[in-house]
């Protein structure tokens, strides 16, 4: 399978290219950056650490996405809504880890995804997918008398908060009760707040240097509190989710996709 990394330069973008290269079943045909990026006309294979792969970055994506099956985008919402576009004309999978995406952009995407077959996620690893599953059980067992607070830590460079693991958590501790987080979420505490609305589901963002990724699940009982975390200790995880997302939706009919359903832990 012929795949593109866009945001080709940036943290995520190289370990996408190392891991490709370390996959049987892929190869790096595609790289992309901004225009006016430094990195434009780079080889990307040597920006990666990994030797010259004779692939350049460029910053035109459409003829590079008509020249593969899939693309790999972890960048800024602005510009995935624009990647959605093209891999819908180009018909080819787009698979999404870029996070902090406005609900006109998630809209934006939605309709890309009636002529490409999209997979989305706020945290693309099998542990934190499996970690939800979790969550949704807990939150499903135990009533509101249990406060659920999430609580995320991210390196200094992150620009969205919460993030978008500790909103995909959020979504399925709600789910597990059956209500919607958008109604229940308490995303900032700032002075007198006054007591802790019922049943609200609390998000704590923390940000400082190299963290890599690091969540928590905090339901609080009376005497008691259940604590269930997942620590990202390298960006291989996320980018070895992403690459078996796009063998996965390679040829497979359009559609907007979530990992629970690449990893086969969808209504577990
Ligand atoms: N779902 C998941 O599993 C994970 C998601 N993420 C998410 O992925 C995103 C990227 O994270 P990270 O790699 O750390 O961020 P970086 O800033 O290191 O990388 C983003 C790259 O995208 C580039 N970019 C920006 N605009 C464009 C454009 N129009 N065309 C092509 N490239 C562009 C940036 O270039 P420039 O710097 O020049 O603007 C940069 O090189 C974030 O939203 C993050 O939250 C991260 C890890 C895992
Ligand atoms: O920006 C990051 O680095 C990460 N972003 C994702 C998020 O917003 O949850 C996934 C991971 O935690 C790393």
């Amino acid at each position: 399978m012929k795949l593109v990394v866009v945001g080709a330069a940036g943290r995520m973008g190289q370990t996408l290219i190392r891991v490709i290269r370390q996959t049987e079943g892929v190869r790096l045909s595609g790289a992309v950056e901004r225009a006016g990026s430094p990195f434009i006309g780079r080889d990307a294979g040597e920006l990666a650490g990994i030797g010259m792969l004779n692939v350049a970055i460029r910053d035109d994506p459409l003829p590079v996405f008509a020249e593969a099956d899939g693309v790999l985008d972890f960048t800024v919402p602005a510009a995935t809504v624009e990647f959605a576009g093209y891999a819908a004309q180009a018909r080819i999978a787009h698979i999404i880890g870029t996070t902090g995406c406005a609900p006109d952009d998630e809209a934006a995407i939605a309709a890309a995804a009636r002529h490409a077959t999209i997979v989305k996620s706020g945290n693309m690893s099998l542990g934190v997918n499996l970690l939800g599953v979790l969550v949704r059980q807990a939150a499903a067992a135990l009533d509101e008398d249990f406060d659920i607070e999430i609580v995320e830590m991210h390196h200094r460079h992150k620009v969205d908060a919460p993030s978008g693991t500790a909103l995909l958590l959020g979504e399925e501790a709600a789910s597990g009760r059956g209500i919607a987080l958008d109604e229940h979420s308490v995303r900032v505490r700032d002075g007198h707040t006054g007591p802790r609305p019922n049943g609200a589901i609390g998000f704590a963002t923390l940000r400082g240097g190299s963290v890599v990724g690091e969540h928590q699940v905090i339901l609080a009982g009376e005497g008691e509190r259940i604590a269930l975390s997942h620590l990202a200790e390298d960006r291989t995880i996320f980018a070895r989710g992403a690459v078996k997302a796009a063998l996965w939706a390679h040829r497979r009919k359009p559609g907007l996709y979530s990992m629970l359903d690449v990893l086969g832990l969808e209504g577990r």
